[in-house]
Formats: structure tokens, C-alpha cells, sequence
């Protein structure tokens, strides 16, 4: 099995706090990796290390077979990231925008009109794709985004919360597009707090919880580790111990 992300004993601390406390992670090559946990589990700050956005304050990260501590361009090269919220040139139109970064990763002119065409198309922004991205939704600015760490077709590539504010004709279209890039080999390590999206999508799933993994494996293995046999949905909630809502002791509602 070739393994496209490695972690070893990740750690990140933030002044006093532990954000991230200790976490190994593999996820071999063309797996489509769900990463889930409750909001401020360290979901975000692990997607921030794995990619060169943040430094592990203990622990070791591989991408694509690069070391990330001294090979950091090497691994910048090979992958795609949609962080939690998006940096996009909000002063270009969504077809500059794309132009540029498929110019950044080196793409010739061609090839980059090309596939600026065709994801400003499946991401159904062509009608829009001379308007400034300022003036875009949210929802829209995220599909830009999306459609800009797709554009050097990267080996890897790292979503924060892609589904966020897309409606669902667009989820649809994405989904397809994600599970296309993996059949071709792309690996995919995503988060979401949709479990539908999760349970439809994912080959493996790790769930982490206060900074530590509290489960990793298929829905299965999860399933049988949870010793609960529902939804994802349950065998989450199970895995993180969620307790019932108290809506008692909400008295003045
Ligand atoms: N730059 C920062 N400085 C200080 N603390 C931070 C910083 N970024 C995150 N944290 C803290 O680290 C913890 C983990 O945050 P993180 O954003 O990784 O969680 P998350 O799982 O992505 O959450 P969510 O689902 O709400 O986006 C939280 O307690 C958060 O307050």
C-alpha cells in the first residue's frame, strides 16, 4: 500500500493549550479520507500542519512522500487545499483568478484556459466568470476556491468543510468531481460535519476528538469499535460520547 499522508505523533500547542495532542495518521493513495470531531476538536489545526500551513509543535508529516519539515515546496507542488475559509484575490474575476493560479503552479496558457473552461462549467460559475469575486456569495467564493486547488490536478488534495454554504446542485456536482479525481488517483482527505456526505464519500474516516484520534478506519471497523450498528451519525456521536441535549433545564423557551 503506497501512502500518500503519514502522520507520526502530531502535536500542536497553542500557548498553554494542546491543541492537537499526539495524533498518527495514514491514508494510502487514491483513498477519499474523512476527517471528523466536534467543533474545536483540532480538525483544522491537523488539516493546517498536514499541508504547510501551521508548524507541528512535536511530530513528523509526509505528503506524497515528502517531508514536510525540509521539503515543504516539494509537497506545496503536489497538492490542492481549500482551507475552512477561503483567501481568494477578491479584486479579480473568478476566470483571472483561476488563470493566475493555474499559472502559479506552472500550467502553460493553454492548458490553463482550458481547464479554467471546464471547471468554471462543472462548478456552474460560467455565466458569472467576469464578475469580481467580491461581489460573489459565499457559496460561489468557496467553488472558486475549490476550483483553484484543482487546477494543477494535485496528487493530494486537503478540503476544509467544501460543502459549507454550497447549495445542493452544486454539491452534487462537486461530489462527482471528487469521486472522479480519485478514481484517477488523487487522494483526498477532507472534513465535514456532514455525515450523509461522509458516509456516501469516504473510504476511511478518522474522528478526533479534543485533540486526540478516538477512532480511524472504515464505516465498518468504526461501527464495530462504537459496538453501535446505526448511522455514521450514531456511531459518531458514540465515539465521542455526545451526551442528550438538556432542554429541560431550559425553562424560558
Ligand atoms: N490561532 C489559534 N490560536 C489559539 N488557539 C487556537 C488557534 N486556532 C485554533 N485554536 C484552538 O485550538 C482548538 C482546535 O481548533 P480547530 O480550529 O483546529 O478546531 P476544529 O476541529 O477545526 O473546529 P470547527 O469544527 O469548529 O472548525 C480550539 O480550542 C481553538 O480555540
Amino acid at each position: 500500500m503506497q501512502l500518500s499522508i503519514q502522520a507520526r505523533g502530531l502535536v500542536k500547542d497553542y500557548g498553554k493549550q494542546r491543541a492537537v495532542d499526539g495524533i498518527d495518521l495514514d491514508v494510502a493513495e487514491g483513498e477519499f479520507f474523512g476527517f471528523l470531531g466536534p467543533n474545536g476538536a483540532g480538525k483544522s489545526t491537523t488539516i493546517k500542519m498536514l499541508t504547510g500551513m501551521l508548524r507541528p509543535t512535536q511530530g513528523q508529516v509526509l505528503v506524497a512522500g515528502y517531508d514536510m519539515a525540509s521539503q515543504p515546496l516539494d509537497v506545496k507542488r503536489v497538492i490542492g487545499i481549500l482551507p475552512e475559509e477561503t483567501s481568494l484575490y477578491e479584486r479579480l474575476t473568478a476566470r483571472e483568478m483561476l488563470l493566475f493560479a493555474g499559472q502559479m503552479y506552472g500550467l502553460s496558457r493553454t492548458e490553463t484556459e482550458e481547464r479554467t473552461r471546464d471547471l468554471l462549467g462543472v462548478m456552474e460559475l460560467a455565466s458569472d466568470s467576469d464578475k469580481l469575486i467580491v461581489d460573489f456569495s459565499m457559496g460561489m467564493k468557496k467553488k472558486v476556491a475549490l476550483a483553484a486547488a484543482l487546477i494543477h490536478r494535485p496528487r493530494v488534495l486537503f478540503l476544509d468543510e467544501p460543502f459549507n454554504g454550497i447549495d445542493p446542485i452544486s454539491v452534487r456536482a462537486i461530489r462527482d468531481v471528487l469521486k472522479a479525481l480519485t478514481e484517477h488517483g488523487t487522494t483526498i482527505f477532507f472534513t465535514s460535519h456532514v455525515m450523509e456526505v461522509v458516509e456516501r464519500l469516504c473510504t476511511r474516516i478518522a474522528i478526533i476528538q479534543k485533540g486526540k484520534l478516538v477512532g480511524q478506519g472504515t464505516i465498518a471497523e468504526l461501527r464495530e469499535q462504537a459496538g453501535e450498528d446505526g448511522a455514521l451519525e450514531d456511531v459518531f456521536l458514540k465515539l465521542v460520547s455526545a451526551e442528550a441535549t438538556h432542554t429541560e433545564n431550559l425553562t424560558w423557551l
